[in-house]
């Protein structure tokens, strides 16, 4: 057995099943590309997330894991659709979903608080408590003192946080996010992932969470699935086995974050080298 062979197969042995909170069996998406041509984006993926848990996909560009975080959200239709969230077919958007983008459209002329209220503003909430709500998001996210400031008079890592507290104030059960640290500077971008670590640790919200950064993978998610050229499906599955609570900067220095690391970049280089050659035959 190589190296990375061992590592799944003792990943695939432990974790105990809990509720699922989403699922797909088989499911595969098409779409038509600007040719008009039939373009298969996922094929055969099989998801099963059990609720609490923090999954972390990555894969090679453009195989199809925004598609299927989109399909989840229900943003894309699906027909007969073989996913399901809480074991119901996924058939539209569901209030249960929060989804965190790479960036987020902040309302300039709103402040910080007046951002995260939008979602409580809707929702037709008090305006003591939909304040109160958004005082404590905030506040969890270590923006405490920064409610009056407009989003031009802070920093681009402290604009994701609003954005990200938008989305929590909601309070979600499953949490979507999309390469959500993506556009942040290397410091800003370690900062930020030990203040959400910390936020879910003390949630434990169900979390899908798409990354191209194999070390914000493993240091954050409970479990990895690692994704093939499109058509996109699972090739690999990775238990992280680090325990909790964890200072994201010590899990660096592991043994074992080592060992994930060249194990999962071995299952992901052909992957990526694929989706290479394929971008460039405009496959
Ligand atoms: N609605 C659509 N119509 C046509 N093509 C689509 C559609 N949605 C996605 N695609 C194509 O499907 C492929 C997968 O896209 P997707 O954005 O899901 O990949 P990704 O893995 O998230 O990529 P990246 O890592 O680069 O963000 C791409 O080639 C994209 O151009």
């Amino acid at each position: 057995m190589t190296k990375a062979e061992t590592i799944r197969a003792q990943s695939t042995a432990s974790g105990a099943p809990a509720a699922e909170a989403i699922s797909a069996a088989g499911l595969t998406f098409s779409a038509k590309d600007n040719k008009g041509r039939e373009l298969t984006i996922l094929d055969g993926v099989d998801l099963s997330v059990r609720e609490g848990e923090f999954v972390a996909i990555v894969g090679p560009s453009g195989c199809g894991k925004s598609t299927l975080l989109n399909l989840v959200a229900g943003l894309i239709p699906c027909a007969g659709s073989k996913l399901k969230l809480f074991g119901a077919p996924v058939t539209g958007i569901d209030p249960r979903i929060g989804y965190v983008f790479q960036t987020h459209a902040l309302l300039p002329w709103r402040t910080v608080l007046g951002n995260v209220e939008i979602g409580p503003e809707i929702k037709g909430l008090p305006a003591t408590e939909r304040r109160r709500q958004a005082v404590e998001v905030l506040r969890q996210l270590g923006l405490e003192g920064f409610e009056d400031h407009y989003p031009a008079q802070i920093s681009g890592g402290m604009r994701q946080r609003v954005g990200l507290a938008r989305t929590l104030v909601a309070g979600p059960e499953v949490i979507l996010m999309d390469e959500p640290f993506g556009a942040l500077d290397a410091q800003t971008k370690l900062l930020i992932q030990d203040i959400f670590i910390n936020y879910w640790e003390s949630h434990r919200k169900t979390v899908l969470f798409v990354t191209h950064d194999l070390g914000e993978a493993i240091t954050m998610a409970d479990r990895i699935l690692v994704m093939s050229a499109r058509p996109g499906r699972f090739k690999a599955t990775y238990t992280v086995d680090i325990p909790r609570p964890r200072a994201l900067a010590q899990v660096r220095r592991l043994p074992q974050y080592t060992t994930y690391w060249e194990s999962i970049w071995e299952d992901l280089k052909d992957e990526a080298k694929t989706a290479l050659l394929a971008d460039g035959s405009g496959r």
